[in-house]
């Protein structure tokens, strides 16, 4: 199967046959990793080529009602772009048969009518005037739009499954994307509308945007044009209570939220979002589920699974059309964005609190930003101060959604709606069939995104591509040598602040070990000092040798010297020097022996002189030595901690000066 024979008309495919490419698609491919899905010969004619612009295996065998446009002719959809509007009834839920509940709902598939019906009225206002009820008044109403899916009874005629819903609008709108046009198609609707049901489905019910993806990849696979290369792409974000984040990366705890930016050609776009390339269906359906599996869902009293999230689906189709002929290219780039917008609720029918109220009451603010700017894109005359005519009063900056939807809701896109109805419930019903009336009436300024090159401009942006390559490998070699470089002088400074803090503690122990020397010395020099003292008193006043006599000595004890005459006599007496002749005396030994009065005197001064130089070197030594010490200590003392940083670095400045 090939592309839709428009994509040729808007390609401008020629009917000539190939010439020799004087560029092959692999240095294409080789930048923009876009591979051809044929292998087909690449003189085969574009022009030859027939389009059946979708997989027939995803088509309805046989027409089904819902698939039949308005007959009104009122407001048919303009290809011009106007918002498609779709309506869709879910069936009744478990709770719902359960209180016997009533639908409100009917359909008309051929005028695609949708009819609310008010619900039994109170008994007590039976008869009264309108103005006397009770409560708001509530009456039937009546709206048409562009489809009308009554998905409420299976076993009705014309009960739309998953598969209409495609036919209906998925696949006309996957057919604008090859034809290089933006789309999107978002799920409005109250919590429990069936929203997601619509949009993801069951793995035996596949929504829309399962079934786009298969379409997609079966038209790329089946193309016959060999001389087409396709690249997808695909992201996965969701808006959560005004945070965006990317559902193809595993969760963090604390989250991690994306910021936005706003580029002048893009608009607004959620920067650092994974957008990866898928090759097949497959690939493309794991990393769907991979993000579902990351989205935020609770259960709530409405639904089981309620999302508590925007979700936004986005591919990217990219197609490169290069002629042979001319050794022209085509890029041709259409984005798919798939919105499965969390519901709206009233606190009082979830009876939610805490968190979920929360998210409720952050969901109810998106929406209610949505509804003003569906309501300002609808009438755009309305409301507007004479004075701001034609400038953009669209509140899109009020909430992230509506700020990242800009552009799909006004600006370079086809777009659909697809309004989820609860069968049984009047008031939200009612509010989201306004909503939708209203949406009818925006019109988009969507435009083919094609960009055409020459041979010769294809080459200079290769150049230029190949340039911006090399400078990028060049800051990117010179930035890791710059790393390896801060690297290495983070290495160093440790290096050195660990042997600053070993010398500092080596220091303190010095001192430690010289303060105790001093110590020391100083007791040693106190003691030198007693002792020189002592000598030369004893020099200056000689003690006279004391002669005790051997017997009488032992005869006399300090006991015996009472005080009284007798006593003292005797005593002088003792003290008295023995006589120095006869034998029968023997000298003391405390006298100093066989030496001359004058020459004794003399040796002993002599001694002294000596005594009383050494010291007095030793004293000059020791104060040397203390103001050495003192300048040491001046200089390793240890820091004070405030310090200690300035110091180290400026001891750590005079090692790198040594080191240099
Ligand atoms: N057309 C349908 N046919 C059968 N079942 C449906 C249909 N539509 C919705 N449902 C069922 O209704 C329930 C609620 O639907 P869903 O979760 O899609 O609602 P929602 O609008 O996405 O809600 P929320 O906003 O809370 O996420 C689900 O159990 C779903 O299977």
């Amino acid at each position: 199967m090939a592309l839709d024979p428009r994509v040729y008309r808007h390609l401008g495919y020629g009917n000539g046959l190939s010439s020799p490419a004087s560029v092959t698609s692999s240095a294409m491919s080789a930048i923009t990793g876009i591979t051809s899905p044929s292998s087909h010969a690449m003189t085969a004619s574009a022009a030859m080529l027939r389009s059946t612009a979708s997989s027939p295996s995803l088509r309805a065998r046989e027409s089904v009602p819902v698939a039949a446009r308005r007959v009104d002719g009122l407001s048919s959809p303009s290809p011009g772009g106007n918002v498609r509007v779709v309506v869709r009834v879910r069936t009744f839920l478990p709770r719902e048969i359960e209180r016997r509940a009533q639908c409100l709902i009917s359909m008309d598939p051929h005028t695609q009518t949708t009819k609310l019906r008010a619900p039994r009225s109170n008994p007590d206002d039976e008869g009264k005037p309108k103005s006397q009820a009770r409560g708001k008044v509530q009456e039937d109403k009546s709206f048409v739009f562009d489809n009308s899916f009554w998905s409420h009874n299976t076993k009705d005629k014309h009960y739309a499954t998953q598969e209409d819903v495609y036919n209906c609008l998925g696949e006309e709108f996957l057919d604008h994307n090859f034809e290089g046009y933006h789309t999107c198609i978002f799920a409005y609707g109250q919590t429990g509308s069936g929203k997601s049901y619509t949009m993801m489905g069951t793995s035996e019910q596949p929504g829309l945007i399962p079934r786009t993806c298969e379409d997609l990849f079966q038209r790329i696979e089946t193309a016959e044009a060999p001389d087409i290369s396709y690249n997808v792409r695909v992201s996965y974000f969701e808006v959560y209570n005004e945070h965006v984040r990317d559902l193809l990366v595993p969760r963090t705890e604390p989250p991690h939220y994306l910021r936005i930016r706003e580029s002048p050609t893009e608009g607004p776009y959620v920067k650092d979002l994974t957008e990866v390339t898928v090759k097949d269906y497959g690939e493309i359906m794991r990393y769907m589920r991979k993000g579902d599996m990351s989205r935020t869902v609770a259960s709530t009293k409405m639904n089981d699974t309620s999302s508590r999230s925007h979700a936004v689906f986005t591919i990217t189709l990219k197609q490169i059309h290069h002629d042979l002929s001319t050794d022209e290219t085509t890029e041709r780039t259409a984005r798919i964005r798939l919105v499965d917008l969390a519901g709206s609720e009233r606190a009082k029918s979830t009876e939610a609190t805490g968190q979920r109220l929360r998210e409720g009451s952050n969901i109810n603010k998106s929406l209610t930003t949505l509804g003003r700017v569906i309501a300002a894109l609808a009438d755009p005359q309305q409301g507007r101060p004479a004075k701001r005519k034609g400038k953009d009063i669209v509140p899109y900056r009020d909430s992230i959604l509506t700020w990242l939807l800009k552009d799909s809701l006004g600006g370079n896109s086809k777009t659909a709606m697809i309004a989820c109805i609860s069968p049984s419930d009047y008031e939200e019903t009612l509010s989201t069939l306004r909503y939708a009336d209203q949406a009818k009436r925006i019109r988009t300024r969507a435009r083919v995104n094609q960009d055409h090159l020459s041979a010769a401009e294809r080459d200079k942006q290769i150049a230029e591509m190949a340039e911006t390559i090399r400078t990028l490998q060049l800051s990117v070699s010179q930035a890791t040598a710059n790393r390896r470089e801060s690297e290495i002088q983070n290495e160093r400074l440790e290096e050195y602040q660990q042997k600053v803090e070993k010398m500092q503690r080596l220091m303190e122990e010095t001192k430690m070990v010289s303060e105790c020397k001093i110590r020391q010395l100083q007791t040693e020099n106190e003691a030198l000092r007693n002792h020189l003292k002592l000598a030369l008193d004893s020099i200056r006043n000689p003690i006279p040798p004391v002669i005790v006599p051997e017997r009488r000595s032992s005869l006399y004890s300090v006991n015996q010297n009472d005080g009284s005459p007798s006593a003292r006599k005797r005593y002088s007496r003792a003290l008295s020097p023995a006589p120095t002749s006869g034998d029968e005396s023997e000298p003391n030994s405390i006298r100093k022996e066989e030496s001359t009065p004058g020459s004794d005197e003399n040796s002993t001064h002599l001694e002294a002189h000596q005594m009383q130089a050494h010291m007095e070197d030793l004293l000059e030594d020791l104060s040397v030595f203390k103001r050495k010490l003192a300048t040491d200590h001046e200089r390793f003392q240890p820091l004070q901690p405030a310090k200690k940083d300035r110091k180290s670095r400026r001891a750590l400045g005079a090692i790198w000066g040594n080191n240099r």
